[in-house]
């Protein structure tokens, strides 16, 4: 996975139909989707309960391009071989997930993926500053995670800012994650962010069925930033 700083938009497949992982990727990358964001959550980390490694490898033959596994479980380290094993290529973790991230980030990268280190809307930037050096990307979280379809919270876009500041001219990208939109993209990628996950603003509107929705859902945040 090469580095490049221009903007990718990941569709999130927890708006996806889950009967049909496989078609609903393939039709969101035909219609231009960058990377595939994949969300794990535990019910335990966060109120809900998606899905874990077997449905990771299962949808990995479906991705062309990037499989991108956000981490929403706790603790985090027994299970990072079991997603890298599933086809990762960026497994991020939460900071908020337990007390050795540096470990965590660590585990990651020996493993062959790349590694992401993600903070709640309530973690101020400051704490990514002794990680720079192990992380390949930052994902800002920018509504409480758990649930697709939530509003945007405005008052993370100053911790992109921080964060560009800090990162200079290492190689990590800069993701944003949740209530992103054409009318929220604009400000993050400005702010220095050049990874856009969005789950209800692209998947609205359309269906395996009828994917042209998709691609125009995906030009719209193409096209506002
Ligand atoms: O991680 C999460 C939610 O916890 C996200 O990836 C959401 O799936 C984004 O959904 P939208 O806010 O774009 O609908």
């Amino acid at each position: 996975m090469k580095f490049d700083r221009s903007v990718k938009i990941a569709p999130s497949i927890l708006s996806a139909d889950f009967a049909n992982f496989g078609a609903e990727i393939q039709a969101v990358e035909a219609q231009g989707a960058d990377w595939i964001h994949v969300d794990v959550m535990d019910g335990h980390f966060v109120p809900n309960i998606t899905f874990g490694p077997a449905t990771c490898a299962a949808i990995r033959p479906h991705i062309k391009t990037v499989m991108d596994v956000h981490l929403m479980i706790a603790p985090v380290d027994p299970y990072i071989q079991a997603f890298a094993d599933a086809g990762a290529d960026v497994i991020t973790a939460h900071v908020e997930a337990g007390p050795h991230i540096h470990r965590t980030l660590q585990a990651i990268r020996a493993t062959g993926a790349k590694a992401g280190l993600a903070l709640n809307p309530g973690t101020p930037a400051e704490v990514a500053a002794p990680l720079l050096d192990m992380v390949d990307l930052i994902c800002v979280m920018t509504v409480n995670p758990g649930f697709g379809g939530q509003k945007f919270i405005h008052s993370c876009v100053q911790k992109v800012t921080e964060l560009r500041e800090m990162i200079g001219d290492r190689e990590v990208h800069i993701e944003i994650d949740g209530g992103v939109d054409p009318s929220t993209a604009p400000l993050v990628i400005a702010a220095g962010a050049d990874v856009l996950v969005a789950g209800s603003a692209v998947f609205k509107g359309g269906s395996v069925q009828n994917p042209v929705p998709y691609g125009e859902n995906i030009r719209a945040i193409r096209a506002s930033v």
